[in-house]
């Protein structure tokens, strides 16, 4: 059975039409903005409205997916100097100009693409990425230094033609795309495809365990940022008629950096205006204060940084929420729970390939030998609990059943098909589940926004839609009904306590309609009469959906009443593999718990 989690609706229609306000406002502010300006704030003006739109981007990129980026500024060169080199060897015929940003865009977004590919390697730190895209910037500078007289080498490219537009209707034009460009990051960011961009910058490998190919989605996030930077650079160019390869310097990028950290970071309107403001007062500056301009910025850098480590923007949302009475977003409890039949889980045949299937499995760490020739199967319709003392390889050996790169020897197949070297989310589209030992969770996410990302690889979310009804299996839901979580849809899961993370994070697997389930201590935290309920609705997985689960617990008694078959493994090795009466009654079990005398008692 499926169920449908119905959200608020009225929450987003109203934030639309509150958006629409603000950019018709901003669209306002832009008509009259050279009417009441001098020429020179004017043309100022113009620049900054463009570094806006590539603060828009990197805030994207850095404050909602947690990709640290020093590049932008190489992309906004390549718009810059794609611009810059057609009009200066070809011409401005309409071809050229559409040549100019086709070449821009294009370049951007396939070395976007590729630095992209290199940097979010699996396996590769995030500290990669910042160091990836600073050298992407040295490159891009000397490439445009070795020009010669092509690129214009360290003078670059002045005084080509270019359109001939009145300063007005350049402040209408850049001021009109940078509100297009912060009003479809809005979009973006508030829409399903943002939240599944904030679970990444929480918490990839949980992401990545439902299947999702977060490596993927970053790349295409990098290259369409790099796009839309390059995009800004080619109306630069177009304005200014010179382009020098100052603009894809690292200095240039870490600006863009302390315009995004200024502004408050997953705020974007911050960054938006911190890049206009700050370009807009050190225009001025640096003509009035020539040696300590660029001082004074740091200060006031270090100053918010210090006093406002988020910066400005939540602080100045937070003060003007208290001076405007503005309706509050609809509490979790307006969330209603209904029910669709719909048979999801489909009954799995005993006369299938087993479920899971490992052979001579083994893992070191250097000369460390965790796991040595495991092998077993487990079929539909069984849970199997892998007991052991501490240290004796359990977590390991399902590591090594739910990621291909993990084991040193040995194979794993699931339902039929060998993971091979797969990674995490391949796995997953096998059809595993996998809860983690200790809850892992998106802890700025809400309750509902965690379920959603969960079901994320079953219904793929929209890039500017946000769905106001989540579809859970039934299982799902059972277990969000009974631990209150429910009721909590709208809160943010750091507010959770721990048994409250720990039922989430299962509900999670379970909405992800895994058919092979992988718990590590899934009841851990819980009270007695959540463990009872948790213990049936696998119990009922088992019997009814005939999932296969292989369970962690240290709660020997939890095992007995639930399990149907017992995988004893001491030091790295299986040393029992039987039904409960048999692994209870044994000798061996008994003397390998000697030390742990409370074990002993529950499986007696
Ligand atoms: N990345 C690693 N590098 C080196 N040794 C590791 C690594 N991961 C695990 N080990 C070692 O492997 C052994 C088994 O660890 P594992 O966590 O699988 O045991 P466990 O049976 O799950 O224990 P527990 O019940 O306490 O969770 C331990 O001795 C541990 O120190």
């Amino acid at each position: 059975m499926r169920s449908t989690v119905s959200l608020p609706s009225e929450t987003r229609s109203s934030e639309l039409i509150r958006l629409g306000c603000v950019c018709l406002a901003a669209l306002g502010l832009v008509g009259i903005g050279p009417l009441c300006l001098g020429e020179y704030s004017v043309d100022i003006l113009i620049r900054s409205f463009l570094f806006g739109a590539v603060a828009v981007t990197l805030d994207i990129l850095w404050g909602y997916t947690g990709i640290l980026s020093f590049g932008q500024s190489a992309f906004f060169a390549i718009g810059a100097y794609a611009g810059g080199l057609i009009f200066t060897h070809l011409g401005l015929t309409p071809l050229d100009a559409i040549l100019a940003v086709g070449i821009g865009l294009i370049v951007a977004s396939l070395l976007g693409a590729l630095v992209g590919w290199l940097a979010f390697g699996y396996g590769v730190s995030d500290l990669y990425v910042s160091v990836a895209t600073l050298v992407l910037c040295v490159v891009v500078v000397r490439i445009l230094y070795a020009g010669g007289t092509f690129t214009g080498s360290s003078s670059g490219l002045s005084g080509f033609t270019t359109f001939d537009l009145s300063m007005p209707v350049w402040f209408a034009l850049t001021g009109s795309f940078l509100v297009i460009v912060a009003a479809l990051g809005w979009l973006l960011v508030h829409s399903d495809a943002g939240t599944l961009f904030v679970s990444i910058r929480e918490n990839e490998q949980r992401a990545r365990y439902f299947g999702l190919a977060t490596g993927r989605i970053k790349i295409a996030l990098f290259a369409a940022a790099a796009a839309i930077a390059a995009l800004a650079g080619f109306g630069y160019a177009s304005y200014t008629d010179v382009v020098a390869p100052d603009l894809a310097n690292f200095k240039f990028g870490t600006a863009i950096v302390i315009w995004v950290a200024l502004g408050g970071r997953a705020t974007l309107l911050g960054p938006a205006i911190a890049a206009v403001l700050i370009d807009f007062i050190s225009a001025y500056l640096s003509g009035s204060l020539p040696f300590i301009w660029e001082l004074l910025v740091g200060v006031v850098f270090i100053a918010v940084i210090v006093v406002m480590p988020q910066g400005l923007g939540p602080g100045l949302a937070r003060g003007v929420r208290s001076m405007l009475p503005l309706r509050s977003v609809a509490p979790s409890s307006a969330a209603q729970l209904s029910i669709a039949s719909q048979p999801v889980i489909t009954a799995q045949s005993d006369h299938g390939p087993s479920a899971i299937a490992v052979t001579a499995l083994s893992r070191h760490y250097g000369s460390l030998r965790v796991l040595d020739d495991i092998s077993f199967t487990a079929q539909a319709g069984e849970l199997v609990s892998l007991v052991g003392p501490n240290g004796a390889g359990k977590t390991t050996l399902i590591r090594c059943i739910s990621d291909g790169t993990e084991r040193s020897g040995g194979d794993v197949a699931i339902l039929g098909c060998s993971i091979g070297r797969l990674t995490p989310e391949y796995c997953a589209r096998l059809g595993l589940g996998r809860k983690f030992q200790t809850p892992t969770v998106f802890e700025a996410l809400t309750v509902a926004q965690s379920l959603r990302i969960a079901r994320a690889r079953i219904d793929p979310p929209s890039l500017w839609r946000r769905a106001d009804t989540i579809n859970l299996p039934q299982a799902a839901l059972q277990v969000v009904q009974a631990t209150g979580l429910a009721e909590q849809l709208a809160n943010p899961v750091r507010s959770l306590s721990h048994g409250g993370k720990q039922a989430l994070e299962l509900a999670m697997v379970l909405a992800a309609e895994p058919r092979v389930l992988l718990l590590d201590e899934p009841t851990a935290g819980l009270t007695k009469a959540e463990r009872r309920l948790i213990g049936g609705i696998l119990v009922d997985l088992v019997a009814r959906h005939r999932l296969c689960i292989l369970l962690i617990e240290h709660d020997l008694d939890f095992v007995r009443q639930i399990s149907s078959r017992i995988i004893v493994l001491h030091q790295g090795r299986i040393v029992l593999d039987g039904d409960v009466a048999t692994v209870v009654g044994s000798e061996l079990v008994r003397t390998i718990y000697a030390g742990e005398p409370q074990a002993i008692g529950a499986m007696t």
